[in-house]
């Protein structure tokens, strides 16, 4: 078991760090916040293991928030970036390997045409402004806890790090975008269907993460999702949903795929870029042809199809679609961490509610089913707290917040999951040991 004393050179980088980093992080959920403590420094990673700058070594419950889906290092994708790289980093051209990555995506999701970006963020922005000019319609209905990254109109009501923080809706963020987005509780049609009747002919978009993963994890309910389809197709408003997290995890088509439903838009990050920084966003073809330069609605990026970042999501996606197996892996293994911990915390005394879909997993510690934003704030956030630290000194490197899902890697096998499940039951026994 690991103690925080023996993370010295990481307590020191966060010092050093904190001087011009703000908050010694470059992305807020990363800074321990509500966890308390300070976050660990990392200097290395090999398949399902994560070493930190004291050579700490953790299992990666994380994978960089997503997208380590074949686990770290992995050889195909080292080796064709290292080749790229040698080759060329960056154009701001067209290349022949955007025409293979979109080829890729198309083929495994079924969307019609693609747009590459560099962020799952990038990506919700500009599907957003695409289904405003596609319907000359303002305003968007999002879902409370639902995050879309930190573009504007999404930090209304959102999950993952603002809820962490407690900063749900961002100052800086205009009155007027404000009011254009509109929120509705996650796995509520009724209330979408209240909020389509109030505003009638002014909703743009409504968009969704089809299982949130930025509230924890959180499965749509049956038909919801289905009735999403229903309403936007009743009311002429453009379906997005946000598979930045579910995007070529929960099948090589994702959620779209794996619920049988099927968006207008689609946007895509994380596992897209293998670890790189790239993100997507694409869908239906009559809508996709007003983005410029064959339409009227303006969107671009310096840096985006750069072909190091694309090498690596070629070769990772071209690797999820021809071994499916590792779908089937992922998400054996997912749930027999699900069985596992359901067993241990059966036999304590805490509160607890397990979500999982496929290889996205969360442990709420409350005894309601979490199906919401308002159902997962309702977690005890203080043996959540004891359950992060405590699986971090038994070498599990867990999300920081409540507020996110584990995401599961190809690499984990028998001895991992073993070693998760032994340090679950150290855990959480002495936790239920000191409650009263
Ligand atoms: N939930 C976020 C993205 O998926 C976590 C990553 C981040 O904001 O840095």
């Amino acid at each position: 078991m690991l103690q925080p004393q023996e993370r010295k050179n990481s307590e020191q980088l966060f010092e050093r760090a904190g001087k011009h980093i703000p908050g010694g992080v470059n992305s807020p959920v990363r800074a321990f916040k509500s966890v308390g403590g300070n976050p660990i420094f990392f200097s290395r990673a090999e398949g399902a293991y994560v070493f930190d700058e004291d050579d700490n070594r953790y299992i990666d419950f994380i994978n960089s928030w997503g997208p380590m889906i074949l686990g770290h290092g992995f050889p195909e994708v080292v080796e064709a970036v290292q080749m790229q790289a040698a080759r060329a980093m960056s154009f701001g051209a067209p290349t022949e390997l955007e025409i293979q990555l979109a080829e890729t995506i198309c083929e495994m999701t079924g969307i019609d045409m693609v747009r590459l970006v560099n962020s799952g963020t990038e990506a919700c922005m500009s599907a957003i402004r695409l289904a405003r000019g596609y319907t000359g319609r303002d305003k968007i209905i999002k879902f409370e806890g639902c995050y879309h990254g930190h573009g504007d109109s999404f930090l209304i009501k959102a999950g993952s790090g603002a809820s962490t923080l407690g900063v749900p809706n961002s100052p800086g963020v205009t009155k007027g975008t404000a009011t254009d987005t509109l929120t509705a509780p996650f796995n509520d049609l009724a209330a979408v269907e209240k909020l389509i009747s109030e505003n009638p002919d002014q909703i743009a978009a409504i968009i969704t993460e089809p299982v949130a993963g930025n509230m924890g994890c959180v499965p749509p309910a049956e038909g919801y999702m289905e009735g999403l389809r229903a309403l936007c197709d009743k009311h002429g408003i453009v379906f997005i949903m946000d598979e930045v997290m579910t995007g070529f995890r929960l099948a090589p088509g994702g959620a779209q795929e794996r619920l049988g439903v099927e968006a207008d838009l689609v946007c895509y990050g994380k596992v897209i870029g293998g670890g790189m920084p790239v993100g997507a966003f694409g869908g239906k073809r009559e809508i996709f042809q007003h983005i410029a330069p064959t339409g009227p609605v303006y969107q671009a990026g310096t840096l985006s199809g750069n072909p190091l970042a694309v090498i690596s999501g070629l070769t990772t996606l071209r690797y999820l679609q021809n071994h499916p197996e590792v779908y089937a892996h992922i998400d054996h293994m997912t749930e027999r961490i699900e069985d596992g911990m359901r067993e241990i915390l059966e036999n304590s005394k805490l509160p607890f509610t397990i979500n999982r879909l496929g290889s996205m997993i969360s442990i709420h510690f409350c005894e309601n089913e979490v199906m919401d934003y308002t159902t997962a704030s309702e977690g005890n956030n203080n043996y959540f707290k004891q359950f992060f630290h405590g699986m971090l000194n038994e070498g599990i490197y867990l999300p920081p917040s409540a507020y996110e899902t584990w995401f599961v890697g190809n690499t984990i096998g028998e001895s991992e999951l073993e070693h998760t499940l032994y340090a679950a039951e150290r855990v959480i026994e002495e936790m239920s040991a000191q409650v009263k």
